[in-house]
């Protein structure tokens, strides 16, 4: 019994999940949202996430607060609306709009998975890739592919390898696997291997600079 307690303990305190605000056509991404969720909570790890209860997005959250695992959903003021978001379980951060939104995100995760999900989704994943790009964070960014969902996805980061335009260390950011379990340990075995461009220093002075003029 304490062997298995021992084999889920995390190294990840937090993790931030980015997915669809719709829940997609196939019943598999719905589970594999609550999955998803079952496994963060197995693993007592807490959920930072976009807010609300629409989509995905909802039935990840409602997954890990039912677990007993702290939700804190980060909100922009205009998406404040419940008839825009629906309720948020959980911790609610409200910030001024989408910019701070992926920046508090960011500062609260020691990681980040992607789920399916459309543009919203696709533009806070490729941030973060970019910010690890950059050096400018060494979280892990995971890309949980469930059922091929982002097999074209890869094939075309894959074919910008091929073309010169990611480096292949750089490629090597983005983790992906097909299921939680297997998503969530390739992470905790994940060391970064492309070269610091920006100083870790220099960034945690910027978002520190950014916090005070926001007011976070
Ligand atoms: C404005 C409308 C609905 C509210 N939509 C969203 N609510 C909360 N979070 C959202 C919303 N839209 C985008 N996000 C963020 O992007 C991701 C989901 O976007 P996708 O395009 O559905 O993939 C998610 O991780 C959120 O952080 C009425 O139209």
């Amino acid at each position: 019994m304490e062997k298995e307690t021992e084999m889920k303990q995390s190294k990840f305190k937090r993790i931030c999940v980015f997915c669809g605000s719709s829940p997609g056509n196939k019943t598999t991404y719905k589970d594999a949202a609550i999955e998803l969720g079952r496994e963060l909570v197995s693993r007592n790890i807490d959920l930072v996430y976009g807010g609300g209860s629409i989509g995905l997005m909802g039935l990840i959250s409602q997954a890990v607060y039912e677990g007993g695992r702290h939700v804190i959903g980060v909100i922009p003021k205009t998406l404040m609306p419940r008839e825009l978001t629906g309720e948020t379980v959980g911790e609610v951060k409200t910030v001024a709009d989408m910019h701070q939104r992926k920046a508090e995100m960011a500062k609260r995760s020691d990681a980040f998975i992607a789920l399916p999900g459309g543009y919203g989704t696709l533009e806070e994943l490729l941030e973060v890739i970019t910010w690890a790009q950059l050096g400018i964070h060494d979280k892990p960014v995971g890309l949980l592919n469930v059922d091929g969902y982002y097999n074209t996805f890869l094939s075309f980061i894959d074919k910008a390898v091929e073309e010169g335009f990611i480096s292949p260390t750089a490629r090597h950011i983005i983790v992906s696997a097909p299921t939680p379990k297997e998503l969530v340990k390739e992470m905790e075995e994940y060391f970064p291997q492309h070269e610091r461009v920006v100083s870790k220093v220099s960034w945690e002075r910027e978002q520190l600079h950014q916090s005070s003029h926001c007011g976070i």
